[in-house]
């Protein structure tokens, strides 16, 4: 039994117990529900030995008319057991709702910045339901099962105790096999579910950061991770259809080989004295009655039990982290080294035909240089970012990055730039893993600890649980996910970074102190900017306007490009030092 089991069971029989009436209620309306079981191949014989076959077929249709009656006094019985089913589905859920809500508040009051969960949305929505579900169709078929068994055997029994000897001995070596089968099956599950979720995750995150997967040129590494986690949910799979048809296996032992059995020993039966009415009695029984209940027990084990048992887990807590795989290898990057970028009479447009987004570029940044640019939605600034990373290829005219045309990495991250979109790639993986991923031969000593301390993302790995904790992408906020890739980037060895809109998802004074870090560290920096306030940093700023654009300093714009001063939304030019920041510019 795993762990996780192990841990809900002392819950599970703690919340039955305190609820007996509705156990009695629905004991009590299956031992009903049994009778009719005992009824149905106990009628059977009757007909056809004091009806059909002695020439009586009056007799034998009332014998039918009993069993089609008790079908009736089955359906009451079934009635009666939904209502008990009800009075101990319900509680379930309103528990499952309460301990959700509980959590996510205790969480939210110990950590506002996590305040917006939306995973507590699924759990209790989709997931409590998925609970109460599951843990009504298994009470309802385990209950079922264990009655119609009970009134099998016992029907059985009455008409002749031989047919035990044939029924009983297969259906206890499959039932055997089949409880064999529950732990590992269970196990493999879960397996299969964790593997599956952590490839939905992996996948979930690189269609988000893709931008990031490319400028980092990380495709290669990022495919490498996806296949060993494809790789490793087809293990999980194959693993868990060997168990399935063990569990099949069991199925036919129990259900199928007494059918066999009966037929082979029949005419051993009859010499026995067993009448003709009780072997089809007997068959009966096991198919109408043991068939159908080991089939749906068998299935709801396997399929409810284990949904059942998985989003328990997740409900209350109790879910081990995911695997990862460990990233392989790629090659050392060379020392940093400010480049200059420079724009010769570019032009870009995305498609032939189409309105050029840059028109005729001449700009240089120098080496060391840091540079904002700034301008509406959609004038272009991240088409700019995308051709000095190389990502983008001028329609005319060219792009050199140290007196090299720049181009998209494959083989692996860029040593000599590094690009960070809005969107951030964060992977499955240890927080340290996630930091170095532009660093793959790793980092000279405390250079983590330092890039950590000036983009301030230490409270942030902190709480993650420090540098080697492994780390859930789907757990983080925006925010969270841009400090990490923030710190990532401050972590690269590349001389020249270029920002766009990377600080977006966090508070001004956040990506102050991000942005400041930067501007510290040595070689050029291209900031897009979220905020006006990032401008008032920068050696110079590129206003972007449809194809005109215009370059300068702060106070130089403010006097001479009228949509920097629209965007600087109502900055006094003679005294910049109170001009409100926190403006949005895109
Ligand atoms: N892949 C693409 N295919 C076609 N058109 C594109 C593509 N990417 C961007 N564009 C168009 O190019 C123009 C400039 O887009 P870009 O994203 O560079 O602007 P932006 O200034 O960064 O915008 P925002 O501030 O909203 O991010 C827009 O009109 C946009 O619709």
């Amino acid at each position: 039994m795993t762990a996780a089991t192990l841990r809900l069971l002392p819950r599970a029989v703690r919340f039955l117990r305190a609820r007996p009436r509705a156990l009695l209620a629905m004991a009590a309306w299956s031992v009903l529900e049994s009778g009719h079981t005992f009824v149905s191949g106990y009628a059977v014989a009757h007909a056809l030995d004091a009806g059909f076959l002695a020439g009586r077929t009056g007799t034998g249709l009332a014998w039918l008319a009993v069993a089609a009656g008790t079908v009736v006094l089955g359906g009451i019985a079934g009635r009666g057991v939904f209502r008990g089913l009800a009075a101990l589905v319900e509680p379930l859920r309103d528990h499952l709702v309460h301990q959700v809500v509980a959590a996510a508040l205790g969480r939210a009051v110990a950590d506002p910045s996590r305040a917006a969960d939306s995973a507590v949305v699924s759990r209790l929505t989709n997931q409590t339901e998925l609970a109460r579900d599951s843990f009504a169709g298994l009470v309802l078929v385990a209950r079922s099962f264990v009655f119609t068994v009970a009134g099998a055997l016992v029907g059985l029994l009455s008409l002749a105790p031989e047919l035990l000897l044939v029924v009983v001995p297969p259906l206890l070596a499959g039932l055997v096999l089949f409880l064999a089968t529950l732990v590992p099956m269970a196990r493999h599950q879960r397996a299969f579910l964790q593997a599956d979720e952590a490839l939905a995750a992996e996948l979930g995150a690189v269609a988000t950061g893709l931008r990031d997967v490319v400028a980092c040129g990380a495709q290669r590494r990022t495919a490498a991770r996806t296949h060993a986690l494809i790789e490793a949910e087809a293990r999980t799979a194959r693993r868990l259809a060997r168990w399935t048809a063990a569990r099949s296996l069991a199925l036919g032992i129990a259900g199928q080989l007494p059918v066999l059995l009966l037929l082979l020993a029949a005419p051993w039966l009859l010499r026995r004295h067993l009448t003709t009415g009780d072997v089809l009695g007997a068959l009966t029984y096991l198919t109408q009655a043991l068939q159908p209940a080991l089939q749906s027990v068998m299935q709801a084990l396997g399929a409810a039990g284990t949904r059942l048992l998985v989003v328990l887990e997740r409900l209350t807590g109790d879910t081990p982290p995911a695997p990862h795989p460990t990233p392989p290898p790629a090659p050392t990057p060379p020392p940093a080294d400010g480049p200059r970028v420079e724009f010769r009479a570019t032009t870009f447009s995305y498609g032939t035909g189409a309105r050029p987004v840059v028109k005729d570029l001449h700009l240089t940044v120098e080496p060391g240089e840091h540079l904002v640019v700034v301008g509406p939605s959609g004038t272009g600034k991240s088409t700019l970012t995308g051709l000095a990373a190389g990502l983008l290829t001028p329609t005319a005219g060219e792009v050199r990055v140290a007196g090299r045309t720049p181009s998209a990495p494959t083989a692996g991250p860029d040593p000599h730039r590094v690009l960070i979109p809005q969107q951030a790639y964060v992977f499955t993986g240890t927080v340290r893993e996630n930091l170095l991923y532009l660093r793959p031969d790793g980092a000279p000593p405390g250079a983590v600890e330092a890039s950590l301390d000036a983009v301030g993302l230490g409270p942030l790995v902190d709480r993650l649980g420090g540098l080697d904790a492994p780390l859930d992408p789907t757990a983080l906020s925006q925010g969270e996910r841009q400090l990490l890739a923030l710190g990532r980037a401050h972590l690269s060895p590349a001389p020249l970074v270029l920002l766009d809109e990377a600080t977006c998802h966090l508070d001004p004074a956040a990506e102050e102190r991000a942005e400041r870090a930067f501007c510290d560290r040595p070689g050029t920096l291209v900031v897009v900017a979220h905020r006006i306030s990032s401008a008032r940093r920068a050696d110079r700023i590129l206003v972007l306007d449809g194809t005109r654009t215009a370059v300068g300093t702060h106070a130089d714009l403010l006097r001479r490009s009228p949509l920097y001063r629209d965007l600087a939304g109502g900055w006094d030019p003679q005294s910049p030092e109170r001009a409100p920041t926190g403006a949005h510019l895109a």
